[in-house]
C-alpha cells in the first residue's frame, strides 16, 4: 500500500472530561473541528453501550457538523447496527465491548463470532458503510475478516504499547506481518490503541498501514500543550517514520 499514512483522531476522551460534570464543556465536536485544522484525516468516536463518553447526540452533531470522515466504533449489537444505519458514517469499526472493562482490552474475536458478525457486516456494507474489524494481528482473525468480506481491519496495538524490550519487538513483528498479509489479500490495514509520541514511530513505519487511530494520549497531551499542538506533533512523528 502506498500514500500518506492517515491520522484518525479519537475524540472519546474529550467527552469523558465533559461527562465528569454533566454539562456541554468540553465539546467533542469542537475538538473534531480543531483536529481537522491540526492535520487529522478523520475522526473516530466510540459510542459505547454504556455511553460513558460519546453519546447519541454527539454522533448526530458529528455527522452534521464535521467535514472529515467519521469512523464510528461500535459493538456488534442490534442497537448499534440500527444507529449506524440511521447515521451512515463513512466507516464503522466493529469492536469488542465489555461493560466492566476500563478500555478496549483486546481485539474482536472475528473467527469465534463469525456467524454473529456476518449479517452485521453484510448489512453495513449494503448501506454503503465501510466496515472495519478491530482485531488482533493473527492469521486466524485475518482469515475470518477475509471470509467476512471486511475491506478494512484495524490491529489492536495495546499489547505493543504496553510491552518493552524483546516483547515489544515481537509485538511489532506480529503487527507488521499482519499488515503485510492483510494487504496481500486486498484488505486495508489500520492500527491503533495506546499509541504515543514515543511508540508510534515503528508502527508508522510499517509500509502497508494506511491509517492510525489515536485518542487517549493526544487528549492527555492537550492538557499540557493544547490539542492543536499534540495532533500536529503526532502528525510529524508519523510522517518522520515514513
Ligand atoms: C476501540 C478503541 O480502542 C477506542 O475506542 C478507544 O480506546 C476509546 O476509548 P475507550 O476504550 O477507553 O472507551
Ligand atoms: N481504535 C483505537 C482508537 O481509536 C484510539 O485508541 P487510544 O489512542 O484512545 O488508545
Amino acid at each position: 500500500m502506498t500514500g500518506k499514512l492517515r491520522l484518525g483522531v479519537n475524540i472519546d476522551h474529550v467527552a469523558t472530561i465533559r461527562n465528569a460534570r454533566g454539562g456541554g464543556h468540553p465539546d467533542p465536536v469542537k475538538a473534531a473541528l480543531l483536529a481537522a485544522d491540526a492535520g487529522a484525516d478523520g475522526i473516530t468516536a466510540h459510542l459505547r453501550e454504556d455511553r460513558r463518553h460519546i453519546t447519541d447526540g454527539d454522533i448526530h452533531r458529528l455527522m452534521d457538523g464535521i467535514s472529515l470522515p467519521l469512523n464510528l466504533e461500535m459493538a456488534a449489537t442490534p442497537e448499534m447496527l440500527e444507529i449506524a444505519l440511521r447515521h451512515r458514517p463513512h466507516a464503522a469499526c466493529i469492536v469488542p465491548e465489555r461493560r466492566e472493562e476500563r478500555t478496549t482490552e483486546g481485539g474482536l474475536d472475528a473467527a469465534g463470532q463469525f456467524d454473529h458478525l456476518r449479517p452485521i457486516v453484510d448489512t453495513l456494507t449494503a448501506a454503503g458503510i465501510r466496515v472495519s474489524l478491530f482485531i488482533e494481528a493473527s492469521n486466524r482473525q485475518l482469515d475470518a475478516a477475509l471470509r467476512l468480506g471486511a475491506p478494512v481491519v484495524e490491529f489492536h496495538t495495546g499489547a505493543y504499547a504496553h510491552a518493552t524490550g524483546e516483547a515489544a519487538v515481537a509485538e511489532l513483528r506480529r503487527i507488521a506481518d499482519g499488515a503485510a498479509l492483510a494487504a496481500k489479500n486486498g484488505i486495508e490495514p489500520h492500527a491503533g490503541h495506546g499509541l504515543t509520541y514515543d511508540n508510534v514511530g515503528p508502527i508508522a513505519a510499517i509500509p502497508q498501514l494506511a491509517e492510525l487511530n489515536i485518542g487517549h494520549f493526544l487528549i492527555g497531551e492537550a492538557i499540557f500543550d493544547g490539542l492543536h499542538a499534540s495532533i500536529a506533533r503526532m502528525r510529524d512523528a508519523m510522517d518522520a517514520a515514513r
